[in-house]
């Protein structure tokens, strides 16, 4: 399990330590995991060491001084080393250790802006150390021009060299990893005592890059993560596995409510994502011609053209490829959500859905249909603003709605009501095809089917009580991921359809399930590199 973590939760974990005069053993700590990690992605790109360019962007506070102590280690390794100071101070311990070191020091001004601008651009590696979790908005004045510079410059003489983070990319928040003005975009983000959610949460996961966590001291004094993201042995964990004696209706029936005349194949692939895992048995319920096409599709599916109340499932899939006018399987997607049984509600049903809604429900926006969602609980988020700031967007949806949330996207999001957040980012932009999304809500569908009344299974993984459903989509949204980055694999890298998730899928839940090793889930992940 990934955990994240507020830039507030992880000050309050330093405080003992800097209350017992550690504060320049943390930030020694943070320089050198930062350094080493400088190191070794030159070596690992086969760069010599020794004379090679290194540029420290560095702000005023401790973000700059972690910066500058790193700077003074590389300076030691024998590389040219320039720290630019774009704040009117710089943390004195670091700067000190420095010059000492043998780095040179350039003040920002706007004079000097386009020549350092150009040596940055030009650099075999930069840190971006200019804010960290001590940032109030993103940056402004000559340091925000010097990265709109160095990005242009680097466009324009295609260059590469190695961007990497100090904590975190200045200007990203780094609880909302939302991005304020202008930011450099990082091949790694070195952060430090724990990833912080805004490192998981697009669009800071876009600037993020990799993201390694260095440990510093002060992780047992890290309280509840605030954000969660399953791992392989967290997915074997959760997989639910069909005891000897199992029969189809005790492995869960899955009663599905999709499609319409005008989009057939979304019944189609929602019962293939449903089939493909794992659920005992799936009943359809839609129009006679969409029924027809999916046991022609499927003969594995039960279809009838019944009510909700005359179908005897453990959860349902409600709303993919329906319409505004298709009454009647509006009709009973309302029916089942007021069924008190589990429910993933896509696409279609969204608009439909009555104000208040309970946590077994569980909602599959993207960012369009979840703007759509706010403008009729009388926001103005448009899809823009829900994408420029999709934690604090789902965060949002889940308490005003009071469902589970899940957010699609190139990171996926799920967000319980009271707070329990999972970040999901397993897949490939191949995913992005049209009938993905009726595939994840059939996968759901099959998990809330399989595993919803299973509440052991969660609590052993420390999620508690109704924080299974958000555990539940964002376990759905791996192995939808997952099927569609293999998928993708078996084909060179190349594309894939929406089918071809599904097909995918049992293989990936067989490799997945196989890791029952519990001992590689308690290995520390944080010393692992997060994607
Ligand atoms: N507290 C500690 O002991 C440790 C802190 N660490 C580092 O310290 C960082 C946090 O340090 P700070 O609290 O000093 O905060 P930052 O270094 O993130 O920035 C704070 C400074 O920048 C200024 N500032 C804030 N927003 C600005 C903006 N938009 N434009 C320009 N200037 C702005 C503030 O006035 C302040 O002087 C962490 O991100 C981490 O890198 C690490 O060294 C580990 C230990
Ligand atoms: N850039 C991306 N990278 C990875 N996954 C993506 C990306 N864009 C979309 N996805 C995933 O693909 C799926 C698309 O679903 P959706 O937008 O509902 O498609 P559709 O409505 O066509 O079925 C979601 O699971 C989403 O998380
Ligand atoms: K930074």
């Amino acid at each position: 399990m990934i955990t994240a973590y507020t830039g507030t939760q992880v000050r309050a974990a330093e405080e003992p330590l800097l209350a017992d005069g550690l504060g320049d053993v943390l930030m020694q700590r943070a320089a050198y995991g930062l350094a080493a990690a400088v190191v070794n992605e030159l070596k690992s790109r086969g760069s010599r060491l020794n004379g090679s360019r290194v540029v420290v962007l560095v702000g005023k506070g401790n973000n700059g001084g972690d910066g500058l102590y790193a700077g003074a280690f590389l300076a030691a390794r024998g590389m040219r080393t320039t720290a630019v100071l774009t704040g009117n101070a710089a943390h004195p311990g670091g700067l000190a250790a420095f010059e000492r070191a043998g780095g040179r020091v350039q003040r920002l001004t706007e004079a000097e802006l386009p020549a350092l601008a150009a040596e940055a651009a030009g650099a075999d590696a930069v840190i971006d150390a200019v804010l960290g979790t001590g940032a109030k908005g993103g940056l402004r004045g000559s340091a925000a021009h010097l990265i709109d510079a160095i990005t242009a410059t680097r466009d324009a003489e295609h260059r590469d060299g190695l961007l990497v983070a100090c904590d975190l990319p200045s200007g990203i928040d780094a609880d909302t990893g939302e991005a304020a003005g202008p930011v450099l975009p990082a091949d790694i983000t070195v952060t430090f005592g724990g990833a912080k959610t805004g490192l998981l949460a697009d669009p800071g996961a876009d600037y993020a890059g990799r993201v390694l966590v260095v440990e510093i001291g002060i992780e047992e004094h890290l309280p509840a993560p605030s954000m969660r993201r399953l791992e392989e042995a967290d997915m074997a964990r959760l997989l639910p596995h069909p005891s000897r004696r199992a029969q189809k209706y005790s492995r869960g029936v899955l009663g599905v409510v999709a499609g319409s005349e005008n989009y057939p194949g979304a019944a189609v692939l929602a019962c293939r994502g449903a089939l493909a895992a794992g659920v005992g048995m799936v009943r359809y319920l839609g129009p006679p011609s969409v029924a027809d096409l999916v046991r022609q599709s499927c003969p594995e599916v039960v279809c009838s053209t019944g009510t909700v109340a005359e179908n005897r499932v453990q959860a349902w899939l409600v709303g993919s490829g329906m319409g505004p006018h298709d009454h009647e399987q509006l009709t009973r997607a309302r029916d089942a959500i007021a069924s008190d049984l589990p429910v993933v509600a896509d696409a279609g049903a969204l608009p439909a859905l009555p104000a208040m809604l309970a946590p077994h429900v569980v909602l599959t926006p993207h960012a369009g249909e979840l703007a759509s969602l706010f403008q009729r609980l009388g926001h103005g988020e448009d899809r823009e603003a829900v994408e420029a700031g999709t934690l604090a967007a789902v965060r949002q949806a889940a308490v005003r709605t009071g469902a589970t949330v899940l957010l699609k996207g190139a990171t996926t999001l799920v967000a319980a009501p009271w707070g329990t957040t999972f970040s999901q980012a397993d897949g490939t932009p191949w995913l992005a095809t049209a009938g993905s999304g009726d595939v994840l809500a059939g996968v759901i569908g099959a998990l809330l089917a399989q595993a919803g009344a299973d509440v052991g299974r969660f609590t052993d993984l420390g999620i508690e009580g109704d924080g299974r459903w958000a555990a539940i989509a964002a376990l759905g949204a791996a192995l939808h991921g997952r099927a569609g980055k293999a998928a993708s694999e078996a084909a060179s890298g190349g594309p894939i359809a929406a089918g071809g998730i599904a097909d995918a899928l049992p293989e990936i839940w067989g490799k997945v399930s196989m890791l029952s090793n519990y001992g590689a889930w308690k290995r520390n992940s944080h010393s692992q590199p997060l994607r």
